[in-house]
């Protein structure tokens, strides 16, 4: 088992973040402050701009305007790398991984990957650099025996069952240790069962200290997992609260789910 971390406060300050695509504001002056960690929901419509948000959360598209800072670090316009280097990292919409690499290898690229010394080091042998690459793979080892993935570790990734390739993806995202964790529909074609599982992971996670981001589709996985939810609409922030507000909000309800108010 991966010894769990010290709850900690992560802190996120979004200050009137806009991104423009021509005429577009897809994301439209969006404030957000959040210390109390846990899992945040964002649900909209269809267009409402939660990738967009998470692109430029995680560094992928530059802002606009705006700010973003993260445990007092400004990331405004930082790029991928740094974002999540300073402790942002995501998973993505269409899943990425590695196929043929196999598990263990998938987790262990974005530590390994930091150090040009320790790969150089591992590739001409040096002893200095095996301890410290035996060494990650022990911490990726337990990390996939964090997710339920340890009896995965060295088979090639994409031999695994869609579900399980999603959580390579997330334990991907963890082994870069963030402090905010961004996921972009998570749940997109899982059965109900492998969704009540992930759901159940994210709360572990959160329960770590690292404040959870999800975008989600699937409103009543988002409800049932969520400690805040945030609802975008045309790139704005329409409503903000905990599940049970969210849920009875006539506001939402006309404008997401359809409803008469
Ligand atoms: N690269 C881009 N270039 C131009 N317009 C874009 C680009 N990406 C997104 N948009 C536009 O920005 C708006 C927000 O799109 P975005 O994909 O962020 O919404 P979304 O809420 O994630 O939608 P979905 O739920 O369908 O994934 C839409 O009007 C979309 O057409």
């Amino acid at each position: 088992m991966r010894r769990p971390r010290p709850p900690v406060t992560t802190s996120v300050e979004v200050s009137a973040l806009t991104v423009r695509y021509g005429g577009v504001k897809a994301v439209d002056d969006f404030t957000l402050s959040h210390s109390s960690g846990g899992v945040i929901g964002l649900i909209g419509p269809n267009g409402a701009g939660k990738t967009t948000l998470l692109n430029a959360l995680s560094g992928v598209t530059p802002p606009t305007s705006g700010t973003i800072r993260v445990n007092g670090r400004d990331l405004t316009g930082a790029g991928p790398v740094r974002t999540a280097r300073l402790g942002v990292t995501r998973t993505f919409q269409n899943l990425q991984i590695f196929g043929s690499l196999t598990v263990l290898q998938n987790v262990m690229l974005p530590r390994t990957a930091r150090s040009v010394h320790l790969s150089l080091g591992h590739v001409l042998g040096l002893a200095g650099s095996r301890k410290r690459v035996e060494a990650e793979r022990r911490t990726a080892g337990e990390l996939l025996d964090r997710v339920g993935l340890g009896p995965y570790a060295h088979l090639p990734a994409e031999s695994l069952a869609y579900g399980l390739q999603r959580r390579v993806e997330i334990a991907r995202a963890l082994a870069g240790d963030p402090a905010l964790l961004l996921l972009d529909e998570p749940l997109a074609g899982l059965a109900r069962a492998e969704s009540a599982g992930l759901t159940a992971l994210f709360t572990d996670i959160a329960a770590e200290g690292v404040t959870v981001l999800m975008v989600e589709h699937d409103v009543a996985g988002v409800f049932a997992v969520s400690d805040r939810v945030l609802v975008l609409d045309h790139g704005r922030l329409l409503a903000d609260g905990t599940s049970e507000q969210i849920a009875a909000d006539p506001v939402v309800r006309a404008a997401y789910l359809g409803e008469e108010t």
